[in-house]
């Protein structure tokens, strides 16, 4: 049977490049198109949105019209949307895969609630790549992580709203488990003025802003005399769209649960 997949955000960055994935994937098709209230693509066709072409599928401004048209959400938007969504897809019985990053203790607090009605993908990064590396982090963390000075480095566009990125945190917090450490004691996430030296056990974070980057990871594993590096470059869209895509074909006909893209791409007997 064909999942019907919506898609909130319809035309920010990642909903066009998610419409673009769901026609071309098998056992999936796009059912309907949201965006908030009051926006100017409201009534525009979602295919000409995301430069395929007619589909005739006209953007539309509330869920709860469209509800009979899907039977899953796929969220790319801002933590403040999400949750609205979250609430609507539990009281309908909808499945949701998540991609939105900045997300504040309560917000992830109300996924976690959220999942004992419904089955969530959370995930800060859905490309395969990415969440291989969570795991390379591991290994490292496991080898090397006791005695080296552990830093992670991000870059993305311009316009990203939120810092670090998701995908920066979700390495920390791999790392972080690993060596028995909390980020919230232990993550150092700005350095200014006279900081001191750093303490062997901190994870720093780094963050760079800038033109059309489209996401940058890199880890250190810094000792004296050597360092490993371990790093991801994205360079379209297109590999995030398509693993939320393949999260949604996942889920179908998972009643209810929090899951991760390592879950969806068994990775953690690795
Ligand atoms: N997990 C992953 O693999 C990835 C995660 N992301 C995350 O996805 C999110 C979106 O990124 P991106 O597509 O670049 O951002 P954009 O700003 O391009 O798109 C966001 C979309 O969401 C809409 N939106 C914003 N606020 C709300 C709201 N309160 N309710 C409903 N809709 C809302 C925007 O509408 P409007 O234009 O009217 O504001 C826009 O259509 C970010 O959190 C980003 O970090 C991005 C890439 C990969
Ligand atoms: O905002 C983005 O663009 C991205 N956000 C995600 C994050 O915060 O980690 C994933 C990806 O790096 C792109």
């Amino acid at each position: 049977m064909t999942l019907k997949v919506a898609i909130v955000g319809a035309g920010g960055r990642m909903g066009r490049q998610l419409i673009q994935a769901l026609q071309q994937s098998e056992g999936v098709m796009l059912g309907a198109a949201f965006e908030r209230k009051g926006s100017t693509l409201i009534g525009a066709d979602a295919g000409e949105l995301a430069g395929i072409g007619h589909l005739g599928i006209a953007v539309e401004d509330e869920l709860a019209k469209g509800k009979e048209r899907f039977d899953l959400l796929i969220d790319f938007t801002r933590p403040e949307g999400t949750l609205e969504h979250l609430r609507f897809c539990c009281e309908n019985g909808k499945n949701m895969v998540i991609g939105t990053t900045g997300f504040d203790d309560a917000g992830k607090a109300a996924i976690q609630a959220a999942a004992q009605h419904i089955a969530v993908v959370f995930a800060s990064n859905y490309s395969v790549g990415v969440n291989l590396v969570f795991k390379l982090l591991e290994k490292a963390a496991k080898v090397m992580g006791d005695y080296s000075d552990i830093e992670i480095i991000e870059a993305h566009h311009r316009h990203k709203v939120d810092a670090p990125s998701g995908t920066a945190l979700s390495m920390g917090e791999h790392i972080a488990k690993v060596l028995g450490r909390d980020l919230k004691t232990h993550g150092v996430f700005t350095r200014q003025g006279i900081t001191g030296e750093r303490k062997r056990e901190d994870i720093g974070f780094a963050t760079v802003r800038g033109g059309d980057v489209v996401g940058e990871h890199s880890v250190w594993f810094a000792d004296e005399g050597e360092r490993v590096e371990i790093a991801h470059k994205a360079s379209s869209r297109m590999t995030f769209a398509k693993g939320a895509v393949r999260a949604a074909q996942w889920l179908a006909g998972k009643e209810k649960g929090l899951f991760d893209m390592t879950d969806v791409l068994d990775l953690n007997n690795l």
